[in-house]
Parts: structure tokens; C-alpha cells; sequence
């Protein structure tokens, strides 16, 4: 029997839209709360997400609200706004959280500034919660569209993952439970920055090799970075680390990759975000994934270099000079 009956999604963009179509296919009644009045109307009108999910017909489960207030009678609540405004949606919850109520965790991204983890920041804001952290390879159209998608689940407290996965599992959404949250969290982070890297690989026209080569000692970054965090290696090798970091930097749906693509095509990162809605969480997380790894004292010299490139500190040809021409060294 389903512990869960009533999820509430904060954050009505692609993937908060996505995850609201998951969990009504699972059987939960779902409310989604859109910071957006137009997409409030549209659900409600049209039952589509027309500025963030064009085109996908929403199960009649989901319900959409502007208000926080909207979600005080969920018993499971999944936080879905970008990782730069996670804090002030979590502050806003708070009032209207009902005690015990678990929040699961689904940006990807390490807060400017603070240089905390998305489990930090609700650790702060949301001191009694208990926590749970969904991270894996999921394009959002492809998931809302019912393609077959497997994720990590992670949760200190295992029976509360088993509760929680096996709540919102459907025949195609699979998600796999593990009990390291910061692997989980510090993988989906770290790859955006990696797939900004790709994209630009891909727009020089560098070549498949490079890319392979990027991809794989991108993963020894993201390892590195996630291990001196206190992650398991076990964790990041897994959906949420190496299977996300092949998914993003393998295709131009990845809004990230897509960024990089444009930046190794000529374009200023000015130009490659103009006019757009969505969010690439690697351009915020790049400068605080820069400075986490000077922090730990973690060498990373492509998310290094992708940050300099974004802050306008390194030309994109001048960057990529600079990494092939570092010293030989071992491979592990
Ligand atoms: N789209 C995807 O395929 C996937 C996205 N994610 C992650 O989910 C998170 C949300 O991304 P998407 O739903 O794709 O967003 P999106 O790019 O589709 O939409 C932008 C979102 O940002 C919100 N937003 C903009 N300004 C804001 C502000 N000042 N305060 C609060 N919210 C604001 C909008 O309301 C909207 O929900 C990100 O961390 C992303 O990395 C994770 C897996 C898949
Ligand atoms: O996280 C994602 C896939 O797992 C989505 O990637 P983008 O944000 O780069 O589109």
C-alpha cells in the first residue's frame, strides 16, 4: 500500500512538470505550485504547460496553484525550482509544511555564494524535514512523455527511500535506492558544468575522441570533487553521477550542452542565453563549483576552465590550449 497520497511539486518548469506527470501516474493526487500566473491559467485551462512543456497533455491528477499555501494538505513534497532559488521556494514552504512531511530534492546545482549542496540549504530552511534527493539521467520531455527513465533515490533513512520510490515508481520511471545523498546531489551538480565543457567540444568540431576524452576525465573530476564532500564512490559511478554525466553531454536537448555548443560556435554566453526561459544550472554552479574545489583543495581543470570562460576570464580557444598543454601526468 502506497504510504503516500497527496505530492506537491514546487516548481512548475520542465522537470517540476515531468515529475507532477510521474507522480499522477503512480496514483498520487499531485499538486503543482507555478510561480508563473500564465502557467497556473494554461494548466487549468488547457491542461498543458505551454511555457515550459509545450505540447504534453497533463494527467488530470495534477492540479495547479500559485500559492505555497496550495500544498499544506501534501504528505510528500518534491522541490523542483532552480538550484539558485531553491532557498527562497523552501523559506516560502516552510509555514505550510505539514510536520514530518519529506522533501525530495531535485535540483541540480550548488547555491552561489555559499557554496552549499541543495541538502544544506533545506537542512537550513527546512530544519525538521526529513530529506530525500532524486538525481539521474531524465530529460524532462522524455519522462513527461512516458519514455523509460531510471534515477537515483537517495535517503539517509533507507525505509523512507523504499517508501518514497516505491510511491512515485511507475512502469517506466524506475528509480533505484541508495542511501548517499551528497554522491547524489554532487554528481547532478558537477556534470552540468561538464556538459557545458562538451558542448563546446562539440562546437569547435574537436571530434569524438576529444569528447570521449573530456567525458571520461570529467568523470575523475566529479569523482574527486564528490569523494572529498563525503560521497561514495559507488554512488557517483551510478544513475546519478556517470549516468548523468553521459546523458547531458550527449545530446543538444541538454540546455547545458547546448550553452557550450553555442559558446564553441563564436557566440558570447550573453548570445547563447538570450531569450531564453529555461535554466542551464551550469552556469550559475560553475564559479561555486570552482570555488568549492579550491576550498577542498580538489584539482578540476575543466570545470575551472569552463568558469573562467563563463565569467569572461578565458577565450575558448585559449582555454582549451591551456588544459591540453598541462603536464603529463598519471591517470589515476
Ligand atoms: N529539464 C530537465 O530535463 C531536468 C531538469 N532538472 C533540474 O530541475 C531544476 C529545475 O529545472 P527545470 O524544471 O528544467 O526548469 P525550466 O528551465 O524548465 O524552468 C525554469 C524554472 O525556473 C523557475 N524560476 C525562474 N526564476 C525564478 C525565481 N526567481 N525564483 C524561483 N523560481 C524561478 C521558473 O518558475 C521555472 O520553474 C534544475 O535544477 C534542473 O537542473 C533535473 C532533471 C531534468
Ligand atoms: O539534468 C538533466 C538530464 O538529466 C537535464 O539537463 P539540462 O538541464 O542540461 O537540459
Amino acid at each position: 500500500m502506497n504510504r503516500f497520497k497527496h505530492a506537491g511539486v514546487i516548481g512548475a518548469g520542465a522537470w517540476g512538470t515531468a515529475l507532477a506527470q510521474v507522480c499522477a501516474r503512480a496514483g498520487l493526487a499531485v499538486t503543482l505550485q507555478a510561480r508563473e500566473p500564465e502557467v497556473v491559467e494554461s494548466i487549468a485551462a488547457r491542461r498543458e504547460n505551454t511555457l515550459f512543456l509545450p505540447g504534453v497533455a497533463l494527467e488530470p491528477e495534477i492540479a495547479a496553484v500559485a500559492d505555497m499555501a496550495g500544498l499544506s494538505s501534501c504528505d510528500l513534497i518534491l522541490a523542483v525550482a532552480p538550484a539558485q532559488h531553491l532557498r527562497s521556494a523552501l523559506k516560502a514552504l516552510a509555514p505550510h509544511l505539514r510536520a514530518g512531511t519529506p522533501v525530495v530534492l531535485c535540483a541540480k546545482g550548488v547555491e552561489q555564494g555559499t557554496l552549499k549542496l541543495m541538502t544544506e540549504v533545506a537542512a537550513e530552511t527546512l530544519p525538521d524535514a526529513p530529506l530525500a534527493v532524486l538525481s539521474g539521467p531524465s530529460f524532462a520531455g522524455e519522462v513527461a512523455r512516458n519514455l523509460p527513465t531510471a534515477v537515483t533515490l537517495a535517503c539517509e533513512d533507507e525505509a523512507l527511500g523504499r517508501a518514497i520510490a516505491e510511491a512515485i515508481a511507475t512502469p517506466t520511471f524506475r528509480p533505484y535506492i541508495a542511501g548517499d545523498m551528497i554522491g547524489a546531489e554532487a554528481g547532478g551538480a558537477v556534470k552540468n558544468v561538464l556538459a557545458i565543457a562538451c558542448g563546446i567540444v562539440e562546437g569547435k568540431g574537436l571530434g569524438r575522441s576529444a569528447h570521449a576524452a573530456l567525458i571520461t576525465r570529467g568523470f575523475a573530476e566529479l569523482t574527486r570533487l564528490a569523494m572529498a564532500l563525503g560521497a561514495r564512490a559507488e554512488t557517483v559511478a551510478g544513475l546519478c553521477g556517470l549516468g548523468d554525466l553521459v546523458l547531458t553531454c550527449s545530446s543538444p536537448q541538454s540546455r547545458n550542452m547546448s550553452v557550450g555548443l553555442a559558446l564553441g560556435g563564436g557566440m558570447t554566453l550573453t548570445e547563447a542565453l538570450a531569450g531564453k526561459l529555461s535554466v542551464a544550472e551550469g552556469v550559475a554552479s560553475a564559479p561555486a563549483v570552482r570555488d568549492l574545489a579550491t576550498r577542498l583543495g580538489v584539482e578540476m581543470p575543466i570545470c575551472q576552465a569552463v568558469a573562467a570562460i563563463l565569467a569572461g576570464e578565458a577565450q575558448v580557444d585559449a582555454a582549451i590550449a591551456g588544459l591540453l598543454s598541462r603536464p603529463l601526468k598519471s591517470e589515476a
